[in-house]
């Protein structure tokens, strides 16, 4: 199937302090390109031609931040591929809670920083790239639900 006119699929994580409890988010901010440049992000990246999302995710977190992470839910967009970033990328995004080590930002990002979900603006008022924010809107939702099962 000819791939040329296909949006290119982008994948990014929603790393919680607590799959089943969360309560923090790890935001990253941005480097590049000027663009984006100090604007905060879900840490994530281009799949590569014969990749699965979910692998490239794997790499694209431990190539940027050092770490392995466990899958929670997808965030589900309203395109097959997740979420419009602009006319020609799409995103899918998991909540993710951290495995084997702690988040640095080696690649691509120059701050992480873990934000409140609840009980502030904080994560609100970061300044997130503007094709982002109703995903965090979708995230928030979708955490308040997780937060009230079981407890
Ligand atoms: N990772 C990520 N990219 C996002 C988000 N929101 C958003 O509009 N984008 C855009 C920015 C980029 O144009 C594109 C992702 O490209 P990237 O630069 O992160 O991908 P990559 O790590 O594979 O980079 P490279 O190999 O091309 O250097 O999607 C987000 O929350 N996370």
């Amino acid at each position: 199937m000819p791939t040329e006119n296909l949006p290119r699929q982008i994948v990014g994580a929603a790393i919680v302090d607590s799959l089943t409890h969360p309560t923090q988010l790890l935001a990253a901010r941005r480097t590049a390109p000027e663009q984006f440049a100090g604007m905060w992000e879900f840490p994530g990246g281009k799949v590569e031609v014969g990749e699965s999302d979910i692998d490239a995710l794997h790499r694209e977190l431990l190539e940027e931040l050092g770490v392995e992470v466990a899958l929670g839910a997808e965030i589900i967009g309203p395109l097959p591929g997740g979420w419009a970033l602009n006319e020609r990328a799409v995103m899918r995004v998991w909540l993710a809670e951290l495995v084997i080590g702690e988040p640095r930002p080696l690649q691509d990002h120059d701050l992480l920083s873990w934000v409140p979900l609840t009980g502030s603006t904080e994560l609100a008022d970061l300044a997130w790239i503007p094709a982002d924010r109703p995903i965090v809107d979708a995230l928030l939702t979708q955490t308040r639900q997780a937060g009230r099962v079981g407890h």
